[in-house]
């Protein structure tokens, strides 16, 4: 199959030309690029709104490999990376544009079934496909995926917005998806499985269907009290850090109060390694990390909960030099014990 045949096959007949109409498309896949109202009517936004831009890349080793992800997880994986960043600014999620680069001797199947991925979490978002580039790889695959969304105008929600005394809050655990690649990684090095189980099974789901918290990110947008927002892509220290360094304070975290999947913990406990490591440095948990008044984040907690969604206040922030501290109890009283700007880095 060449080029323009295997385009076809991943793409063909998902369009869903209606609701594409819906998130602004005048014209998708096909031509030399795409068309797009910039004033079509969004359900679910207020006007005037603002555009959201983002992107964000999978390369095989780095991202996943033939043990951590299967193809359909990682075309889903991919969108749901990019979704998550409309998340983190308060928006909803748009249209995508899908850039692959195909190692020579894979083969059509695989690369459709990515796309089945991709469209599956295409639908459960509602973001239109609407084009991309095809290249071939000299190794290994790599998916690259820019996404757009919308955001009532003014309203998007930055990391440089958080306010000395602020409640630190968060949208959902961490550390699954990193304790899911652990197992994986570990089932790899053993050939075998290794701790099968209802338990890893949902850490293992963390790592490969993260779900962006894009009605999250709205409700904390509608309610109107959020100061900063972040999702975690590289894991929890390494978010606060950057809403501590764009903000201009100190956050401040009670070890206590971070939210600690059983699954996780349990794992954590049979793998001998300290939950901390991956809640607070794991990465690729996309939830949300953000800040607003205490008084609100307890407004907010009760809204997000008769929604059925997960709210926690995990901290607060302090008027000092940029950094992030985490607050351990002990029987002789409070541990102030700084976090390094430590996390996901692709150059270290
Ligand atoms: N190669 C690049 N050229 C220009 N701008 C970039 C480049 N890479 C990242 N940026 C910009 O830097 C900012 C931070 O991007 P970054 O990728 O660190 O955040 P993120 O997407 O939330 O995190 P992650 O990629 O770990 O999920 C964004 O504004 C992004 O557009
Ligand atoms: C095989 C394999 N090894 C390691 C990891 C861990 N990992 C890779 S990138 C990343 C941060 C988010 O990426 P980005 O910053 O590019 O958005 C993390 C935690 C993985 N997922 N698969
Ligand atoms: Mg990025
Ligand atoms: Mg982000
Ligand atoms: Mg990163």
């Amino acid at each position: 199959m060449d080029e323009f045949a295997s385009i076809r096959h991943w793409t063909s007949g998902r369009q869903g030309v209606e609701w594409q109409r819906e998130r602004g498309v005048v014209l998708g896949i096909g031509d030399d690029a795409a068309l797009i109202n910039p004033a079509a009517p969004i359900s679910g936004v207020g006007s005037p709104y603002e555009y959201i831009m983002a992107m964000d890349t999978m390369v095989e080793t780095v991202h996943f490999n033939a043990v951590t992800m299967s193809y359909e997880d990682i075309g889903y994986k991919a969108l749901a990376a990019n979704v998550s960043d409309i998340a983190a600014m308060g928006g909803i999620p748009l249209q995508a544009l899908i850039s692959v680069s195909v190692p020579r001797n894979l083969g059509p199947e695989p690369m459709r079934r990515l796309y089945d991925g991709l469209y599956t979490c295409a639908e459960r978002y509602g973001v239109a496909i609407i084009g991309g580039d095809t290249t071939s790889s000299p190794q290994h695959l790599v998916i690259a995926v820019t996404v757009t969304g919308a955001v009532e105008a003014g309203k998007g929600l930055r990391r440089s917005g958080a306010k000395p005394g602020d409640a630190v809050i968060l949208t959902g655990p961490v550390g699954k998806s990193a304790a899911g690649l652990h197992f994986l990684l570990a089932q790899q090095e053993r050939g075998i499985a290794a701790l099968a189980g209802e338990r890893a099974e949902s850490l293992v789901l963390a790592h490969r269907r993260p779900s962006p918290s894009v009605r999250a990110g709205r409700l904390l947008l509608t309610q109107g009290t959020c100061h900063s927002l972040n999702d975690v892509s590289d894991g929890l220290a390494s978010e606060a850090w950057e809403i501590a360094e764009a903000s201009g304070l100190l956050v401040s975290l009670r070890e206590q109060q971070l939210p600690r999947s059983g699954s996780m913990a349990a794992y954590a406990g049979a793998a001998g390694i300290d939950p901390l490591e991956w809640m607070l440095y794991g990465g690729e948990d996309y939830v949300l990390l953000g800040t607003m008044e205490s008084s609100d984040a307890i407004a907010a907690q009760a809204a997000f909960h008769a929604e059925g969604l997960p709210f926690y206040i995990i901290g607060e922030t302090l008027a000092g030099k940029p950094g992030v501290e985490m607050i351990r109890t002990t029987n002789k009283g409070e541990l102030r014990m700084p976090l390094m700007k430590r996390g996901y880095n692709h150059f270290e």
